[in-house]
């Protein structure tokens, strides 16, 4: 298949893109390196250098692609920055989806893969969280997908877009070569292999007084690898379906000290910490029920264990900044 990869220099757009190229398809990836850098770049790729916002290129991009399906991971996507900055955020992610969309629509593309997020539930009323919960987010960041998700919603009723949002819940882990490395790190697990590396003095904790066992945020880690397979399976089950919205994570939630503790065991290493206030817009706990995915597209993670999970993102934080 042909497909448009936007945010390809990321995180989980790189991952995707490197999988989709060892599968024999043909990728185009579309980034502006605003948060990534053009060596991480899968080898294989065609690459277009540009900003989302940029309508004529992306059209240009579409028109001359042709392409089976798009999957749209750039964004931004800092939910602690979200609440300093919420315009920033509207801007990014919602208003350059829009424009996406509307050069979909130019050029005749009807399927497309969304990245959208557990920030678009908020404060869960229960956990695990299922995709009927409330839709009420804590953070500017979660509501810029919220309203994408909204936009989806009439674009596919109106205009036949065919799509799948996908729900992650927290990414983690490297495959072989390829792993987390956020421009600038905000995330909690590259955060403490700095610190096990040496390359920081102490890990913060954004807060010891939640409503949660040890008084830290409880968040659902899910593999990348296992991530990258949701996709595959959504884009596969467009062909049939026209409009999918799953949760992914594993069902599981950690607390920040849990996470701390398993870097601990994998590496070997004492982890300081260092206290801090909370992090504005953080719910307390968010763990998926990821059924639902499950039973209808046949997905079966492969990455249960957060121990394994942190095994393999170490293997490759050590060899990048070995
Ligand atoms: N990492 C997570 O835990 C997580 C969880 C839930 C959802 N998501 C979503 O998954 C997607 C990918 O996340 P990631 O962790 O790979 O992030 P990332 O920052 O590593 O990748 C995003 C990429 O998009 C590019 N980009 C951003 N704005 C752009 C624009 N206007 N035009 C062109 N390129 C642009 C960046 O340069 C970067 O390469 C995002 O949409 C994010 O909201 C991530
Ligand atoms: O130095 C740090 C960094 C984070 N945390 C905490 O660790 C948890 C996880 O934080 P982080 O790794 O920044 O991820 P989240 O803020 O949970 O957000 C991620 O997971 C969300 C889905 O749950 C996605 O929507 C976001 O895009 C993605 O960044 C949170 O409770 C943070 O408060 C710390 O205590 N110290």
């Amino acid at each position: 298949m042909k497909i448009l990869v936007t945010g390809g220099a990321g995180y989980v757009g790189g991952t995707v893109s490197r999988i989709l190229v060892a599968g024999g398809d043909e990728v185009t990836v579309y980034d502006n390196f605003c948060h990534s850098q053009r060596s991480a770049v899968a080898e294989g790729v065609r690459l277009v250098e540009g900003d989302l916002a940029d309508r004529a290129l992306l059209e240009g991009t579409l028109r001359e692609g042709q392409f089976d399906g798009v999957m749209h991971f750039a964004a931004l996507i800092e939910a602690g920055e979200s609440m300093k900055r919420p315009e920033l955020y509207f801007r990014a992610n919602t208003m350059t989806t829009l424009t996406l969309l509307e050069a979909m629509q130019a050029t005749g593309h009807k399927r497309l893969v969304f990245s959208s997020t557990a920030a678009c539930y908020g404060e869960p009323l229960s956990t695990p969280i299922a995709e009927d919960a409330r839709l009420l987010p804590t953070n500017p960041y979660g509501e810029s997908k919220l309203l994408v998700e909204q936009m989806l919603k009439w674009m596919n009723e109106i205009h036949g877009l065919r799509y799948a949002s996908l729900r992650y819940f927290n990414v983690a882990g490297a495959m072989e070569g390829y792993g987390e490395a956020h421009e600038p790190e905000s995330h909690l697990i590259p955060l403490i292999l700095d610190v096990a590396l040496g390359r920081r003095s102490s890990i913060k904790i954004f807060g010891r007084d939640y409503p949660t066992a040890d008084g830290t945020c409880i968040r659902d880690y899910i593999h990348v690898r296992d991530l990258a397979d949701a996709h595959l399976l959504a884009l596969e089950a467009l062909k049939e379906k026209s409009r999918l919205i799953y949760n992914i994570g594993n069902g599981q939630g950690f607390s920040v000290l849990q996470v701390i503790e398993s870097v601990r065991r994998v590496t070997g290493k004492p982890i300081p910490v260092e206290e801090c206030p909370r992090r504005e817009g953080d719910p307390a706990v968010l763990v998926a029920s990821s059924e639902k995915i499950k039973q209808e597209l046949g997905w079966a993670p492969q990455f249960g264990e957060l121990d394994a999970i942190i095994a393999s993102a170490w293997e490759w934080h050590q060899k990048r900044y070995a």
